[in-house]
């Protein structure tokens, strides 16, 4: 509103005094002229008989505007062009706006709407009324009078059809076919010209508005609909086709007030009015392709806006892959190792009979406890409810009306002491719920085999692109989970809770459910037995640096460079994700699957990584800020490139899971821990040391705490999947990540010696200038060398001044601009 008049303001700063005169000029002649002859219409028998007596006081026009307004409608319309006459009066109305640069109209199209109604009415009028009257006024009798002679009767009225019919084709470019529909709508809706005239600006619609709502009722009644009464709106059915478009897919829009429309979109707009509502449903049958404007209702344009399908144009690039796909096919990863065959369920043991027992004595007993307790703390409650779960069995209760939640959670520690039972957890309120539950261990728990949740369909059907079955919820539904979207998983507990065995869990699902060629795991096995069994899979699902032995790292010293190699491994990734344009991991695979990205540039297909930690305390006592950098990097940003990691610990102390570690770790899982500062640790709220222990544990995803029983997965099962695997053909070697040499961060490259140079020193040189890029891996690329060897250059660089020193895993500063300085300096290098 404000906007509005201040717009109103500006624009009568502008408008000049003269502008303002002839513009109301203007429109008090429109209204005047309007009057006159509607004055006119209605006595101008009497009035006629007086004509040209005009300087005679004696005697008196019934007209509104007296002589004058008589002698107006007497020019107007009985000697020009009858009713039309309103035509006229209308287009004064349309100036004088104009004149106040108001766009209320679209000039010329009112200029050409009115000139055809100028002409074409009278000789209509003339044609109906034979010339009595004055409808159709002297021109509209004389010219239709003048067709007639010529053409004969019916010849008029095809030709007044015909230009009627030429003028809204025109007009509103319709199709012969489509000109009943509008003429439909057009009879139907009789504001539907003006509007046509209207301009879209919003500040014209605002204007517009009240106007619309008042009249909308109105024209409901008396165009559309035969209503019983005012308030009886039941038998309104109005179905209306709009204009066809002009391609070949035909677009129907129908409009229909029916009740019943199956199977169809449906975007209703409501009528604004307090009266019974008419739902108007839109049907779209086929897909729309252009953009027309279709009238939902007298008042309001729906514009419907559908973009049209881009023509697939392949450029010399896609032409080269789509041809090479035609050829070859899509790039099979799994190509490799085309026979190898994923483990089967029945390498998990059997554990017989999972159901969950009913033992009611132990339910009512609970319950009785539960509820007398709560009476001695004057809770009343009106229901109560068990979920029995595989571990835990879940009392949810309704309060009485009246008691607060708060009240209850106060009173948390005194239930759990008075039901005395080790593992009491109480939640309260239950998030979603309006109740307060209360979980207390079962005597009898049911253990969840791995191969129960393994073969669950809810794993075997997850959609995920690293699936993860942890167990089973206090429902005692299985719960999947994807690594990927976690991205990084924080897991802790003390020790004998179920850790080892959950990760044993975690990497099981993985390898059930992922080829050889699209996870690598790299280990991190401190206590150098937990993870030892998974060494029969190398060649098949790990990962390790190049000239190592075991690729399960059990060496501290060595865990700084395997995580540094994964920081390159990052980055080399993130530059190859850069190059072939794609967000992450999964778009950059579809596209070298769809052979878009030539392996000559570099380019391969990227399986996923995950890296697994099994003592975290351990590395960070011993190596420090050396582990919690790079960990704390790769957390950050090894999610779009596809490296996950999972650190657990037994000692969630602050100074193990530090701030910065746990920032970057928004999915945790802890199992039973010692102390409720621990689980404020790990969790950031306590309730972990509550759990039983034996695979009890709480999964916090950044949003919800959910309690969990981990899936069993005894060593020699683990061991028979470790070996299924490993006996099949694998790679030739486990995967190799980037070479990282623990000195090269302190290094300190020496003055520049030509005769060490390397040979493709100046290549190497003009490549990183080219492309301002001081990256080693760039270099191992574009030269196709090894790392070693590309690290050695790039040290050759620093020391000739082309490149800074070293960055972290960040690319090195470029010092030289262009290719004409670097031959300077190759000729000063030569001078040496
Ligand atoms: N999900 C489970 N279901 C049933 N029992 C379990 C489960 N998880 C662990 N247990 C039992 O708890 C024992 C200890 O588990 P686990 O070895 O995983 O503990 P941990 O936390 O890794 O201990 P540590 O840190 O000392 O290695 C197991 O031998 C097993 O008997």
């Amino acid at each position: 509103m404000n906007n509005d008049k201040n717009t109103t303001s500006n624009t009568s700063k502008i408008i000049s005094k003269p502008r303002i005169i002839s513009g109301i000029t203007f429109i008090v002649l429109s209204i005047v002229l309007t009057l006159s002859f509607a004055s006119y219409l209605m006595n101008w028998k009497a009035d006629q008989s007086q004509a040209g007596t005009m300087a005679d006081k004696t005697i008196q026009s019934s007209n509104i505007f007296g002589k004058i307004g008589d002698w107006l409608g007497n020019l107007f319309i009985f000697e020009s062009i009858g009713v039309a006459a309103f035509v006229v009066a209308f287009l004064f109305f349309v100036f004088g706006t104009l004149i106040f640069k108001k766009n209320y109209f679209k000039p010329w199209k009112t200029i050409s709407h009115s000139l055809f109604f100028i002409c074409w009415t009278p000789i209509f009028f003339g044609a109906v009324t034979g010339g009595e009257g004055v409808l159709g006024g002297v021109y509209g009798y004389q010219i239709m009078d003048y067709l007639k002679s010529y053409i004969g009767s019916v010849g008029l009225w095809m030709v007044l059809f015909v230009s009627f019919a030429l003028y809204f084709v025109l007009e509103f470019n319709l199709r012969p076919s489509s000109i009943k529909n509008k003429l439909n709508d057009i009879n139907d809706n009789t504001f539907g010209k003006l509007k046509g005239l209207m301009p879209d600006s919003n500040e014209d619609f605002e204007a517009d508005e009240e106007l619309d709502r008042e009249i909308v009722p109105e024209k409901l009644a008396v165009n559309e609909v035969p209503a019983k009464s005012d308030n009886d709106f039941s038998n309104i059915k109005v179905t209306q086709d709009f204009e066809p478009i002009k391609t070949p897919n035909k677009t129907t829009f129908v409009e229909d007030v029916q009740e019943t429309q199956p199977e169809s979109i449906v975007l209703s707009t409501e009528a604004p009015i307090e009266k019974p509502i008419v739902d108007k449903p839109i049907v779209i049958e086929k897909p729309l392709v252009e953009t027309p404007a279709v009238k939902a209702n007298d008042d309001i344009t729906l514009n419907i806006e559908v973009k049209k399908e881009e023509v697939y144009v392949p450029t010399a690039e896609q032409q080269k892959s789509d041809d090479l796909v035609s050829k070859h096919g899509l790039y099979d990863h799994k190509l490799d190792l085309a026979k190898f065959q994923m483990p089967s369920v029945e390498l998990l043991k059997d554990y017989g009979n999972e159901e969950i027992t009913i033992n009611h004595d132990e339910l009512e007993e609970n319950k009785d406890r539960i509820v007398g307790l709560l009476k001695t703390f004057n809770v009343g409650i009106s229901e109560i409810k068990a979920t029995i779960g595989p571990t835990v069995t879940l009392y949810e209760i309704v309060p009485e009306a009246g008691i607060r939640v708060s009240a209850i959670k106060k009173l948390q520690d005194d239930i759990a002491l008075n039901l005395s039972a080790l593992g009491i957890r109480i939640i309260a309120p239950m998030p979603g719920k309006g109740t307060i539950g209360i979980e207390v261990p079962r005597k009898n728990p049911t253990m969840v085999s791995m191969r129960s949740v393994v073969a669950s369909p809810k794993f075997q059907t997850a959609d995920m692109d690293l699936p993860i079955v942890f167990g089973k919820t206090i429902s005692n539904e299985v719960f999947v989970a994807d690594l990927a979207k976690m991205p990084h998983l924080l897991m802790a507990g003390a020790t004998g809770q179920g850790k080892s065995v959950g990760i044993n869990a975690i990497l099981t699902s993985l390898i059930y459910k992922k080829h050889p060629s699209e996870l690598k795991f790299v280990m991190v096995d401190p206590k150098k037995v937990e993870l030892s069994l998974y060494s029969k899979i190398e060649r098949h699902y790990l990962a390790k640096l190049p000239d190592t032995e075991d690729a399960i790292i059990t060496d501290n010293a060595k865990v700084i460079n395997t995580l540094n190699s994964l920081c390159i491994e990052m980055d080399q990734r993130y530059d190859l994700l850069k190059n072939a344009f794609c967000k992450n991991i999964k778009e950059y695979n579809a596209k070298f699957a769809q052979r878009k990205l030539n392996p000559e540039n570099g380019h391969r297909y990227l399986p996923y990584i995950v890296l697994v930690v099994d003592e975290f305390a351990d590395l960070i006592m011993t190596a420090g800020k050396e582990v919690e950098h790079p960990i704390a990097r790769l957390a950050q940003l090894a999610r779009a490139i596809g490296i996950h990691l999972i650190v657990a610990t037994q000692r969630p102390s602050v100074n193990v899971i530090t701030g910065m570690i746990k920032a970057n770790f928004p999915a945790r899982i802890a199992f039973r821990v010692i102390s409720g500062v621990d689980s404020k640790t790990i969790l950031d709220s306590p309730g972990a040391e509550q759990l039983v222990g034996r695979g009890d544990m709480l999964y916090f995803n950044g949003n919800d705490l959910t309690r969990l029983q981990c899936a069993f997965v005894d060593t020699p099962e683990v061991e028979r999947i470790a070996e299924f695997v490993g006996e099949q053909k694998g790679y030739p070697d486990a995967y190799l990540l980037p070479e990282y040499s623990s000195d090269e961060g302190s290094s300190t490259v020496g003055a520049f010696d030509p005769n060490e140079k390397d040979q493709l020193f100046e290549e190497a040189a003009r490549i990183v200038i080219s492309t301002q890029q001081g990256s080693t891996s760039m270099l191992q690329r574009q030269l196709k060398l090894g790392y070693n060897r590309a690290g050695r250059i790039m040290d050759q660089l620093e020391a000739a001044g082309v490149v800074g020193g070293f960055n972290g895993a960040k690319a090195r500063e470029v010092l030289i601009s262009d290719l004409g300085s670097l031959e300077r300096l190759f000729d000063e290098l030569k001078g040496r």
